[in-house]
């Protein structure tokens, strides 16, 4: 019989985003796009659960929402965070079983693999007792991706270059969003290169003063105008019919929608709770079903629980 005894066991969880703003520059010679963003992490959690064995390698399981879709392997975000971390700091990686509990969508442009990376490296520095300060987690976390360092600070936050250079904002107030999730997901590098055939020179770097402003005042409603997106073109070429459901979502009651990153989820900011659990439930009864969920703005980065 194989005795594999858990010797330790460190439970983090990490929230989705969503770009508040999100222009985006002419493609470099490194092949990213430089960016103007504004995040917004959302009260919509990936777990991480990370634990020790007696064994050998990492096991890797995936639990919840869209599951069959994540890869189990080497390419999975969250194990290559956890080989970076054990190579830089010469953890000889012994038995390690990663579970992924996922709310958040595969390839929805809420960043979830990203969440799963920065959930890992918090959850093994604390299992392996690593000494590792902010900036060097915050290296790490860009090495695997661009939306990775965001994902472990949390709040609201503009970024520059990929996305990984990050500036915390104060805000005032919540934000009551309705997510309509897609059953097919969108490939973020496919959107940034359909984004290059419509606008090869990209466009103005810079976040709009009236949606720093609306942030600063806590004003939904003058934030509402001010979302932007310059993907969305890109994501709705691929996916004519978001158009349609960004409409319907202002219909029922919505003040204004917007694709989420890289799409294809939509996101729609609502006035209120009340109007959010009404908007919620008319796109539900039209058709989106159980790919509906209500979230508030802004949550906290990864955080360890327990
Ligand atoms: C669009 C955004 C907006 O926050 O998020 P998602 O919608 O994917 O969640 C991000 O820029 C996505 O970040 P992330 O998903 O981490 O991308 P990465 O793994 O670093 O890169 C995947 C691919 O996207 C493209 N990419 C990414 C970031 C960037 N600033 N420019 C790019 O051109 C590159 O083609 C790259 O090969
Ligand atoms: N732990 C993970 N969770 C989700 N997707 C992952 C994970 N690890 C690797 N992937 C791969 O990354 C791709 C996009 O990841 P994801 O971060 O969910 O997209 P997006 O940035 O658009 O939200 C997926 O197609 C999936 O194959």
């Amino acid at each position: 019989m194989v005795s594999e005894v858990v010797v330790n066991r460190v439970v983090v969880r990490v929230p989705a985003k969503i770009n508040l703003s999100l222009a985006v520059g002419a493609r470099a010679a490194d092949g990213y796009h430089p960016l103007a963003t504004v995040f917004e992490a959302v009260s919509l959690f990936d777990e991480v659960h990370a634990e020790e064995f007696d064994g050998d390698g990492i096991d890797v399981l995936v639990a919840g929402a869209g599951a069959e879709s994540v890869p189990t392997g080497e390419d999975n975000l969250a194990v290559r965070a956890a080989r970076l971390l054990a190579e830089r700091y010469d953890i000889e990686l012994a038995g390690l079983a990663l579970t992924l509990r996922k709310a958040i969508p595969t390839a929805g442009g809420m960043a979830g693999g990203s969440a799963d990376a920065a959930g890992t490296l918090l959850a093994c520095s604390v299992l392996w007792d690593i000494d590792i300060d902010a900036d060097e987690m915050r290296d790490l976390a860009a090495e695997l991706g661009s939306d990775v360092p965001f994902a472990l600070l949390g709040g609201t936050a503009i970024g520059t270059g990929r996305g990984t250079e990050l500036v915390p904002v104060l805000s005032r107030g919540r934000r009551h969003w309705v997510l309509v999730f897609d059953n097919d997901g969108l490939s973020t590098a496919d959107v940034y290169r359909r984004y290059d055939e419509l606008r090869p020179k990209g466009s103005e770097l810079a976040v709009p003063d009236e949606l720093m402003n609306a942030l600063t005042a806590g004003s939904v409603v003058d934030l509402a105008p001010a979302l932007r997106n310059d993907l969305a073109e890109a994501a709705i070429d691929l996916r004519p019919d978001l158009e349609d459901l960004l409409a319907r979502g202002v219909e029922a009651g919505a003040l204004a929608g917007m694709i989420s990153g890289s799409g294809p989820t939509c996101a729609f900011l609502c006035r209120d709770e009340s109007t959010a659990i009404d908007v919620s439930g008319r796109l539900a009864r039209d058709g989106a079903g159980d790919r509906v969920r209500r979230v508030v703005g802004p949550a906290h980065g990864a955080r360890l629980l327990g």
